[in-house]
């Protein structure tokens, strides 16, 4: 219905160049659209463009009901002076009787002050001649238009005229004036593209005033954004990030170099995931690998080393890095090797590790390391607690405590906890130590040079700063989870 009064209003602009639009549309063919029909189809139209208006407001006089029975009956001292003139006397409950209470009421008034009739004892009787008389009342709202103000004041008094304004609009084309209105495309869809229909499809104007809608992608994952404070902190710290993009690594890496023997459980098929195709490395530095060797099965350094016999296909083997420690042992030997030779340095990595571990709530097989270390002249186990403890207060956590423990690769050892407030319980956060001298000596490191080291999971920080309960919903695709806000980094 609304569409036919658009179309009647586009299809008149379409011929004449403007128009004074009223209830009855001139260009409507007579039919009456209805007042609040052709406002809201001129609104719609100007929203769009199609057309521009111009309120105009007109004041006229119009009868009240009672204004209608004046002029088709007379006035009411009319009406009253012939009802007295019919029955020469009438008592008041008569006359109101013969004429209805309103019309006696206000007649006798009427009748009294132009004195056309007189109180006579009880009753009622006429004055004046009706026939002598003019109804000035009927013939004034006879022709509205000619009264003047005083007349329009009194009629108003009586109640029997009102003024009536009336908005109407003055229409003339807009700018995207079409003599029919198609509906605009709001977006430029696949489908148009496909059909070409983007070619004859008029689209909507951008609103530059109104809000764009949400952008829903392009959140950070919370591992993500974790892992982002802690690159922060560790940059602050003059930690240099270290080449992290190979999960595949050698067991020489992984664990020879590290002093880790060929004979420790976790090279056990159980622990790790080896690599079946391609199985083993193509090379290792030979120097560097036949100094591991030695240190192995003979020791150096002050060390009787373990004892074996060292085996090359072993050290050889494919694996999928079990700790990001296999970073880190590639990097010392980098260094100590390089031009110019050994230079004290901070390093970090954080990174995915595998492990064959079997899965509940808390344990996947592949999660993230966060490791930093320490290489520099004559350093100590007080300098490794120093840097922990700066690294984990700019992460929140403020109350440490250390128990000594084993790896392979450190000594001494230590296992770090941290006092959880809320659930007020000391928790294990992290693992350190000093790099052993029969993991540094055959790298080549100089004598007095030690290396300090630590690491944790990314995935633990994570779970409790975004209350995750379950560590696969970590991994799988819950996407809301990347869109969930919290406060910067929490007390772990
Ligand atoms: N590699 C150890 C962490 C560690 C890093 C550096 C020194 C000591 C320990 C782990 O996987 O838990």
């Amino acid at each position: 219905m609304s569409e036919a009064c658009e179309e009647a209003i586009l299809a008149h602009l379409a011929k004449a160049d403007d128009a004074v639009i009223e209830d009855t549309l001139p260009w409507s063919e007579g039919a009456s659209l209805g007042h609040e029909k052709v406002v809201g189809a001129l609104k719609s139209l100007e929203a769009d463009g199609f057309v521009v208006t111009e309120t105009l407001s007109a004041s006229s006089l119009a009868l009240t009901k009672e204004g209608e029975d004046v002029l088709a009956n007379g006035s009411q001292e009319a009406i009253v002076l012939k009802a007295l003139e019919g029955a020469g006397k009438m008592s008041i409950p008569d006359l109101q009787a013969a004429v209805g209470k309103d019309v006696a009421k206000i007649g006798m008034g009427n009748c009294m002050k132009k004195k056309w009739i007189k109180k006579d004892g009880g009753d009622l009787v006429p004055v004046a001649k009706s026939e002598e008389i003019t109804d000035e009342v009927q013939d004034q709202l006879k022709s509205l238009a000619d009264l003047d103000k005083k007349t329009t004041d009194a009629l108003k008094k009586r109640k029997l005229v009102t003024l009536l304004t009336r908005k109407s609009f003055k229409v003339t084309k807009g700018a995207s004036f079409a003599p029919k209105r198609v509906k605009k495309a709001a977006d430029l869809t696949k489908e148009m593209l496909e059909t070409g229909a983007w070619k004859d499809t008029p689209f909507k104007p951008y609103n530059f005033l109104t809000l764009g809608e949400k952008v829903g992608g392009g959140y950070l994952h919370p591992l993500l954004k974790v892992r982002a404070e802690f690159r922060k902190i560790l940059m602050e710290m003059g930690f240099h990030e270290m080449p992290t993009n190979k999960w595949v690594e050698s067991s020489f890496w992984n664990f020879d170099s590290l002093f880790q023997p060929q004979s420790h459980p976790a090279r056990d098929a159980h622990d790790t995931f080896f690599i079946k195709e391609p199985a083993s490395t193509v090379s290792v530095p030979e120097e560097y690998y036949e100094r591991v060797k030695t240190m192995h099965e003979k020791g150096g350094s002050g060390s009787i080393g373990y004892r074996y016999d060292f085996k090359r296909e072993e050290a050889f083997k494919n694996l999928l890095r079990t700790h990001t420690t296999a970073i880190s042992s590639q990097m010392l030997y980098k260094l100590a090797n390089q031009e110019g030779g050994f230079k004290p340095a901070r390093y970090y990595s954080i990174d995915r590790v595998f492990r064959n571990e079997t899965m509940d709530a808390t344990h996947l097989c592949e999660f993230h390391q966060v490791e930093g270390l320490v290489a520099d002249y004559d350093l100590s186990l007080g300098d490794l607690i120093g840097t922990i403890e700066t690294f984990f207060r700019k992460i929140g956590i403020t109350q440490l405590r250390f128990k000594p423990a084993f790896n392979p690769y450190t000594e001494p050892s230590m296992e770090i906890f941290g006092y959880h407030p809320d659930l007020k319980k000391w928790t294990e956060i992290g693992n350190s130590g000093m790099f052993r001298p029969e993991m540094l000596a055959p790298m080549g490191l100089p004598e007095n040079v030690r290396v300090i080291a630590w690491g944790l999971s990314l995935e633990r920080p994570t779970m409790i700063k975004y209350r995750i309960k379950n560590i696969r919903d970590l991994f799988g695709h819950k996407v809301e989870l990347a869109r969930t806000q919290t406060a910067p980094i929490c007390r772990f």
